[in-house]
Formats: C-alpha cells, structure tokens, sequence
C-alpha cells in the first residue's frame, strides 16, 4: 500500500486535498482526521504539518508527499522533488526598511529574522555573508518593528503583509516556490508511485488545456494547424461537404482567446471550445 504525506493545515493544504480527489482518490470529510485508507486505490493518506512531510519522506517512513519546494528545502531531509503540482507558489525574498540594505551583501553583521533557517543558513554561506539568524515560528514581519531583528528573509505571495509592516523586498529572490510532489532521494522505482505522478499529471494537463473544436476549408488547414498544433498532432476528420474538415486540439488555456480569435480571422468556424475533465498522457 502507498504511503501519501499530505498538507493537513495552511496554505497548502485545500489545494493538495482538492488535486488529490480530482486524481480520483478518497479524501478525509473531517479537517481532525490524520489517517485515510483509501483501499480502492491501494493507497493509505497521512495529515502532517507541511513542514514535517520532508522529515517523513526522508527517511523512508512515507513513501511520497506533498509539500512546498522552500520546505523541502529548508529541512535538508533526504528527499527530492519528482512533480511540481502548479500550487502554492511563492517567493522567498529578503525585506527590510527601506534603506537598510539593497542585497544579501550588506547584510554582514546583520540579524536577519525568518521561519526557513536551513535555506537561509544555506543561502548565505553561498554568498559568503555572515549575519545573525533569528529563528521564529511565524509573523515573521513583525520581528523588525518589535526590534528584535533588523532584515526579514519571508515568503511572499501578494506582499501585502510586508508592506503593512512598513517593509520592502530587496535582491534577487532567494526561491521561486511552489507545492511539489517529492519522495526518498535514494528510493528504488515503485509503480505505485508511477501510477500517482500520472493520474497527478493528467489533473495538470486538464487543469491546464482546453480542448478546441473547429471547421476550416480544406486549402486552410495547414495553416490553422499551425495555430492549433496540439500536443502530438491535431486530429483532422472530414466533413460531408467535402470542400471542409473538422479539426480538434488541445490548446493551452491561457492563450484560448487569442487563438479562437486568430482562427476566426483565418476563416475557421464552428469553434467550440470545452473543458477537460481528465486525461493520461
Ligand atoms: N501566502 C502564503 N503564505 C504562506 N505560505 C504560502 C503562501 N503561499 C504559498 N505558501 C506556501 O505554503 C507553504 C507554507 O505552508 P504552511 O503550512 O506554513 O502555510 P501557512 O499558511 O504559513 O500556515 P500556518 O501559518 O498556519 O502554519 C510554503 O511552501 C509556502 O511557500
Ligand atoms: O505576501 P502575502 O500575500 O502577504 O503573504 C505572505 C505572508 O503569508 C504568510 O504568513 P501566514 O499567514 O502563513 O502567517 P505566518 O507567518 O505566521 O506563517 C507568510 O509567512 C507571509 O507572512
Ligand atoms: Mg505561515
């Protein structure tokens, strides 16, 4: 049976639910539950505190799980990152007062305060600079008005916390981050988890892409396949008016629009756009 780490409280935690039922899996009904079977599916799910998944992971007690990237990587644990999973994204960034300092050079001698010490500790020795971690739990953007340090290294999403506290970012960012599915760096292969990536994968893809449907005289369609190329390739199939076809693709969401428009310019009508409720690619 698989063994699943999932998100059971904050950021992460609805969306890795919610991914995790689209991929076809039971799901706890009550937030206090730790433990779900899922025996259908051969599956067992475990609630952790996101940041202690990587712990479990690492050392082989759970086979997979699902955190964010800035907290596999501030545990060290010995676990690797095998899907990104399009959620939860944020950035790691310093912030300060303006003024204080413009990037982690000037930041020798400094208290730098922040709930992610491993990744701090790890970006500073690589930039050679050495300051004063202060390691704190949490609202971490409180720490510079309460005078306990002087620069914040944070997650931000909207910046709207920082800015509250009369922050600002500064430098380059430290991490891009996002939720991530990740397992035992040394693990054998296990088709199990195979099977998971996929059906993970297939959320992805059909979070990500619509499928379009069109009619094009037949001397456009090169040129309308070029603007609907598909993943492999466009399925063309004819029509009773022999001087049409009708074409199908995948399309990416974000640029739907434009492409109905652009294929309406060429002289394709009929294009019909629709969601896809799931795929295996
Ligand atoms: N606005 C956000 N605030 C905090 N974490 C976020 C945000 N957006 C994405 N994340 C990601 O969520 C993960 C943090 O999980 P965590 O459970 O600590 O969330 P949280 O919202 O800080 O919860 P809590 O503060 O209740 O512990 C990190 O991977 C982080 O990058
Ligand atoms: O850029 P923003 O959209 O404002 O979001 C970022 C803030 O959200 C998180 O705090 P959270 O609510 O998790 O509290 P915490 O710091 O106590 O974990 C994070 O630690 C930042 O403080
Ligand atoms: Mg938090």
């Amino acid at each position: 049976m698989l063994r699943i780490a999932v998100p059971n409280k904050g950021s992460l935690s609805e969306a890795a639910t919610d991914m995790l039922r689209e991929s076809g899996y039971r799901q706890r009904s009550s937030s206090h539950d730790l433990v779900l079977s899922d025996p259908d599916n051969d599956v067992e799910f475990f609630y952790l505190r996101p940041r202690d998944i990587a712990v479990y992971v690492g050392s082989g007690t759970l086979d997979v799980g699902l955190t964010g990237r800035d907290l596999l990587l501030d545990s060290g644990a010995q676990a690797q990152e095998i899907l990104p999973l399009g959620f939860g994204r944020s950035t790691f960034r310093f912030a300060a007062p303006p003024g204080v300092a413009g990037s982690v050079a000037d930041l020798g001698g400094l208290r730098v305060a922040t709930s992610y010490a491993g990744l701090l500790e790890r970006h500073l020795a690589g930039h050679d600079v050495q300051a004063d971690i202060v390691r704190l739990d949490g609202a971490v953007e409180s720490s510079v008005g309460l005078g306990v340090a002087d620069v914040v290294a944070d997650v931000v999403q909207t910046g709207s916390t920082l800015k509250a506290a009369g922050l600002a970012v500064f430098g380059d960012p430290i991490l891009e981050s996002e939720a991530v599915l990740i397992r035992r760096t040394d693990a054998e292969d296990d088709p199990a988890v195979g099977v998971l990536t996929r059906r993970l994968q297939g959320v992805l893809t059909a979070r990500r892409y619509v499928m379009m449907d069109y009619d094009v005289r037949v001397e456009l369609v090169e040129k309308a396949c070029a603007l609907t190329p598909g993943l492999e390739s466009p399925t063309v199939s004819p029509l009773h008016d022999k001087g049409w076809v009708a074409v199908r693709s995948m399309v990416p969401r974000a640029t739907t629009n434009q492409v109905m428009d652009d294929l309406y310019d060429l002289g394709a009508r009929a294009i019909l756009v629709t969601d896809i409720h799931a795929c295996r690619l």
